[in-house]
């Protein structure tokens, strides 16, 4: 079968993979009504089309962070690519120079970060959480700027790994033979340990990341390292406000794909109330969670995104067919993009702004 949606990744990537396995990946915290949230957020989008525009050239290429991309849908961090494909990582930043898009590759990883940038042929910028051993953050943070990477991202929705159940009630754990190769083997032995009804990543997290961490230690991080940082994970006018008083160069407005705190907002929601507050201009707003097509991705631009990030199905390519599956879906993802900014009479993102959608009821 030739994918034609990004759904058709997801059906092809079910069959490949055992159902911890999917169940981790595809899972969301509690009830999953977050998780859900994220989609139903995009059904209420309609769209605005302009028409008697010259559409014969859709430019979906832009610049984030002083980086030239050929399409604002990127890779989000995502952690463990070897349990999708023995590649991993590898294969990822193949896909994504492929694509020509960005990929936030997770302090996670299962490669190490040097091998990725040596396979990545486009920007890479690199996700932390903040680890309770302050001399491995910072010791990432440099090898980081040393391989090329040219932002750290800061995960903030994460001081406690949400409450999965699917991963519990699986007994969910890493398997021997795939590890987070960037921490070193004495933070890993946690995630290994498998144990009826509880998740081990959730005891791992506890472990290895610091919850105590507030808006006054981001200055120590900026003293580290000259490169740009982003904070991830922020959902509310409040925090994007303190984000930008802290130094932050650029935004995630993220749930965490629904992961995290279940019960809290569509990503969608909480768009326009954070461009607003920050003034996307001086601090770009980049937004991720559920985005499952080009015109999800259009919506997010139109609602003030500079640019999207796809988790779960960058894991579907990669389970299907490797770095060509991770190519294949952010150039679908691309192409569907260009054919409604075709559609919309909108041929370059500068003219996707919020008259090209209403928020409304569901289609
Ligand atoms: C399997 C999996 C692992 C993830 N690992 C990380 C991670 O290591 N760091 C992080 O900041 N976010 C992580 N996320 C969250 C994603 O970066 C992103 O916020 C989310 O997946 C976006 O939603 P989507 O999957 O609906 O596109 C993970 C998500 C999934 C599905
Ligand atoms: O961040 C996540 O969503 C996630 O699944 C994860 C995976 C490994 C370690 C920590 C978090």
């Amino acid at each position: 079968m030739t994918p034609l949606h990004l759904e058709d990744y997801r059906d092809l990537a079910q069959h490949q993979l055992d159902h911890k396995t999917w169940d981790f990946v595809e899972g969301g915290a509690g009830a999953e009504r977050t998780l859900g949230a994220n989609r139903r957020a995009f059904a209420r989008v309609t769209l605005r089309p302009r028409v008697l525009v010259d559409v014969s050239a859709c430019d979906t290429g832009t610049e984030l962070l002083g980086a030239r991309l050929a399409t604002p849908v990127g890779v989000a961090p995502t952690a463990y690519h070897r349990l999708l494909h023995p590649d991993g990582e590898l294969a990822t930043a193949r896909g994504a120079g492929t694509a020509g898009a960005l990929y936030v590759v997770s302090v996670f990883a299962s490669r190490t970060l040097e091998d990725i940038a040596a396979e990545a042929a486009g920007p890479l910028w690199l996700q932390l959480y903040w680890l309770r051993r302050r001399e491995v953050l910072a010791a990432l943070v440099d090898r980081a700027a040393t391989a090329g990477y040219r932002a750290i991202v800061l995960t903030v929705d994460a001081p406690q790994l949400g409450r999965r159940h699917r991963d519990a009630r699986n007994g969910f754990a890493i398997p021997a033979g795939i590890s987070a190769v960037n921490l070193g083997p004495a933070l890993m032995a946690s995630a290994h340990r498998s144990a009826a009804g509880r998740s081990a990543l959730a005891v791992h997290t506890a472990e290895a990341v610091d919850p105590s961490v507030t808006w006054a230690d981001l200055a120590w991080l900026r003293e580290r390292s000259t490169l740009p940082l982003v904070l991830k994970g922020i959902l509310t006018a409040e925090d994007a406000v303190l984000a930008v008083q802290h130094g932050a160069d650029a935004i995630v407005v993220s749930n965490h794909g629904g992961r995290q705190l279940d019960g809290a907002a569509a990503g969608l929601d909480a768009l326009a109330e954070v461009v607003d507050a920050v003034g996307a201009a001086a601090c770009p707003v980049l937004f991720d969670g559920g985005v499952r097509s080009g015109t999800d991705a259009f919506a997010a631009l139109a609602l003030g995104a500079r640019a999207v990030l796809l988790g779960r199905p960058v894991l579907w390519g990669l389970a299907v067919d490797g770095a060509a599956g991770v190519a294949g879906v952010l150039g679908l993802a691309t192409e569907e993009l260009a054919h409604t900014m075709a559609l919309t009479g909108r041929p370059a993102l500068s003219a996707v702004d919020r008259s090209a959608v209403t928020l409304g009821t569901a289609l």
